[in-house]
């Protein structure tokens, strides 16, 4: 076991035997702590013994003695999948993963319950705290944006003010180091907007410091590319809740505990800085995507308007509109929000209107359980509510394409996953007027009662679904789900591609593309880019021509819209096609994983190295990436940077992408692939498990984020499809 920080500074660690994850039918994960009495007649899950280390775990026998070279691709991914099979929440069907990474979420469950004077329970407050020191930089002690991030003023000060209101004394060594560092970073002035929303909830901050979220965009004809109606899902929910809190100046009451936070998160003594002359300020070191000057113009404007001539009345009926929406939103999501960010945001705008004993503000503190994780470092925030559709999808597509799913030991595995699927495909719509498309048909990223379609989610749930219910192995399940309930699958990936005046032939990712791109020039985040609308995704647009080529093998429905949809949808890949025959991706990193994808979607409708230009090119660009050892390793650099940078070490994940890549497009220098194989089958352990070596994820250029389960997924993929050509 690795030795952690906290355990070095012996803080204190609740007993991990006590932990157990609660899964519902709908993927909910809930963590609970046990007494010990309760414990004895309740036993960890498989895959919680292997997450928190904890004895009991029954690894898979290693294959046989022989080394890890002499095994086969497929035997190699036999073990694998035996491993990762026990990792599967057996009664629910899901793969649960602590989806961690951000380092600016856990703000959100602890101010929340700051604000409402809800204690937190012990168990969690512990373990939150390790969390946070376990992620703390090795050399100066600060935090980022996300986990692996440079010490940045809005990671150090939110998760400095965490620490504190999480009982760790200031003299503490971890708040000592963590402060010098805030402090040579220019202090709490500098965090960017979201961190400056934050500490003002928290009396740690002035509002008239923080740049305006009107919520009177509310009341804008939605014809106007500006009305937040037409803005990214992500970006409306937060400035949503955001507007109505920032125009209340919402702010909890002051303790002698912020007292005294207000005296160290500053370079100068609290009372004697001007807030008002901050709303600008942010620190180098943090910023990623910096005010543009119509941005900065419009916040003067705002700013005057809002201290001058904004009328109580417009206001009042502006707040009321805002949180008709918010109702709304709440109802669609049950509770959940589309993701922690506004969830927390939205949980303040509920306290402050239904209070703090309501059953609605009660329901969102049982809410945050579901997105609360508890890991071998501590407790924390994830950036969803889990992955557990996409997980799904990819463990039963890879089973198959390795040619595992149909054998005896995998069978339950894949029919409880394939259950899971089923059962979360939306079956009714939003409330009207959320401002959201129809979602009867489609599947979300994480549980149907997260409530948002998402097309590549959609398009790979169809798709894993499909081969389960054409498997004649699994012909006992295939009436889980009629073909009707694909059809209308199909009916919503296809209302969410591109086919007006913006990127045609593309998929974005919760909807289509509602406005230009040019509002970006108003995203007021600072710390992300590509926020503001949504955006042609290649990956989105790749899985979901997978998904509809995958369809129109089994089924006539809709065939020349299927058909037309595909063709253009491979026309706008070959336009987003970069010089060096790559594609940038936006969710995982970073040119290779979106040039694996493109090079699947070609291979559907027969592009192949030797008879397009575009796959060729692709090829030759992932070949002149491989390192010596076989190996690819890309780096989170990348996807800020937007050129392709190498990592320090060869990854397995990054290896397996390029290999499912040059695999699918049939590339034909097999030693090429053969060093690539040879890596995987080295770096994989005798119980069959691939040890964690790098976040594999990003959002918005700028925040890495883990998929637990790619580590097993990827390799399984890319070893089973060389086994299929190359292993008879
Ligand atoms: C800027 C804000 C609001 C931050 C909160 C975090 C969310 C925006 C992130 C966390 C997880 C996240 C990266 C996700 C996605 C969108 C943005 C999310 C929800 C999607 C659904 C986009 C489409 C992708 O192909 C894929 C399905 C992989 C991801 C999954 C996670």
């Amino acid at each position: 076991m690795v030795m952690l920080y906290s355990d070095e500074l012996e803080l204190p660690k609740t007993d991990h035997r006590l932990w157990r994850l609660r899964v519902d039918s709908l993927g909910s994960e809930k963590w609970e702590y046990l007494s010990n009495a309760d414990a004895k007649s309740d036993e960890q899950s498989s895959y919680v013994k292997q997450l928190l280390g904890t004895s009991g775990f029954e690894e898979p026998s290693p294959i046989d003695d022989r080394s890890a070279e002499e095994h086969s691709a497929y035997e190699t991914a036999f073990q694998g999948a035996r491993f990762f099979s026990k990792l599967q929440e057996p009664e629910s069907g899901i793969f649960p993963c602590q989806y961690k990474g951000p380092m600016f979420l856990t703000v959100g469950y602890v101010g929340v319950h700051f604000c409402a004077g809800v204690p937190i329970p012990e168990p969690v407050r512990i373990e939150l705290v390790r969390f946070i020191v376990n992620s703390a930089h090795p050399v100066d002690g600060g935090w980022g944006l996300h986990e692996v991030d440079k010490s940045t003023a809005f990671g150090t000060a939110i998760n400095y003010v965490l620490l504190r209101l999480l009982g760790l004394p200031a003299d503490h060594i971890v708040c000592k180091r963590a402060q010098k560092t805030l402090h040579r970073l220019g202090g709490a002035l500098g965090v960017p907007h979201w961190g400056k929303c934050w500490l003002s909830i928290l009396n740690l901050y002035k509002w008239e410091g923080v740049n305006p979220a009107p919520p009177e965009l509310w009341l804008l004809p939605y014809a106007l590319p500006i009305h937040p109606g037409r803005w990214w899902v992500h970006t409306r929910a937060v400035y949503q809740a955001l507007g109505y809190l920032s125009s209340l100046k919402f702010t909890c009451q002051l303790t002698p505990l912020l007292q005294e936070i207000r005296g160290e998160i500053y370079v100068k003594p609290f009372d004697s800085i001007d807030f008002s002359k901050h709303r600008n300020t942010v620190c180098n070191v943090d910023l990623y995507y910096p005010h543009t000057k119509i941005l900065n113009t419009a916040n003067s404007a705002l700013t005057f308007y809002e201290k001058h001539m904004r009328p109580n009345w417009l206001l009042r009926y502006t707040n009321k509109k805002c949180y008709d929406l918010i109702k709304k939103e709440i109802e669609n999501t049950d509770y959940l929000c589309i993701a922690p960010v506004s969830m927390a945001f939205c949980a303040l705008v509920v306290l402050a209107e239904e209070g703090k004993d309501s059953y609605q503000f009660k329901r969102f503190l049982e809410g945050f359980k579901e997105v609360l994780f508890m890991g071998p470092k501590g407790i924390t925030v994830m950036g969803t509510n889990g992955a557990q559709t996409w997980d799904c999808a990819f463990a039963v597509q890879y089973y198959f394409v390795a040619g595992l799913a149909e054998k005896p030991e995998f069978k339950s595995t894949i029919e409880s996953a394939y259950k899971f699927l089923c059962r979360t495909q939306f079956d009714t719509e939003c409330v009207p007027g959320s401002f959201r498309d129809k979602r009867i048909g489609g599947w979300p990223f994480s549980t149907k009662p997260q409530g948002y379609t998402v097309s590549d989610c959609t398009a790979e749930a169809l798709k894993a679904i499909i081969m389960v219910k054409n498997s004649p192995a699994f012909s006992h399940v295939k009436d889980e789900i009629s073909d009707e309930r694909l059809t209308k699958g199909i009916d919503v990936l296809l209302s969410l591609q591109n086919t007006g005046s913006f990127e045609y032939g593309s998929f974005a990712t919760y909807e289509k593309i509602r406005a230009t791109t040019a509002l970006e020039k108003l995203n007021p985040a600072e710390v992300f880019g590509n926020i503001m609308v949504e955006f042609p995704y290649v990956e989105c647009t790749d899985s979901s021509i997978l998904g509809l080529t995958y369809f129109t093998k089994y089924y006539s429905y809709r065939k020349n819209d299927i058909e037309n949809a595909i063709d253009i949808g491979i026309k706008y890949i070959k336009k987003a096609q970069g010089e060096d025959g790559s594609w940038y991706g936006c969710w995982g990193i970073c040119f290779t994983y979106a040039s694996m994808f493109a090079l699947e979607a070609f291979s559907t409708v027969n592009e192949k190295y030797t008879n397009s230009r575009y796959v060729k090119k692709a090829c030759e660009f992932l070949v002149s990436k491989q390192r010596a050892d076989g190996g690819w390793s890309e780096s989170m650099k990348s996807s800020e940077l937007h050129t392709y940078v190498e990592a320090e070490k060869s990854l397995v994940v990054q290896t397996s992408w390029a290999l499912i890549g040059l695999l699918l497009a049939d590339y034909p220098d097999k030693a090429t692939i053969d060093k690539g194989i040879s890596l995987l089958k080295q770096r994989q352990l005798a119980s069959g498990n691939w040890k964690f070596e790098a976040p594999e994820g990003v959002f918005n250029h700028s925040c890495a984020i883990e998929y637990a389960s790619y580590r097993f997924l990827f390799p399984i993929k890319a070893l089973g499809l060389y086994a299929k050509k190359y292993e008879s």
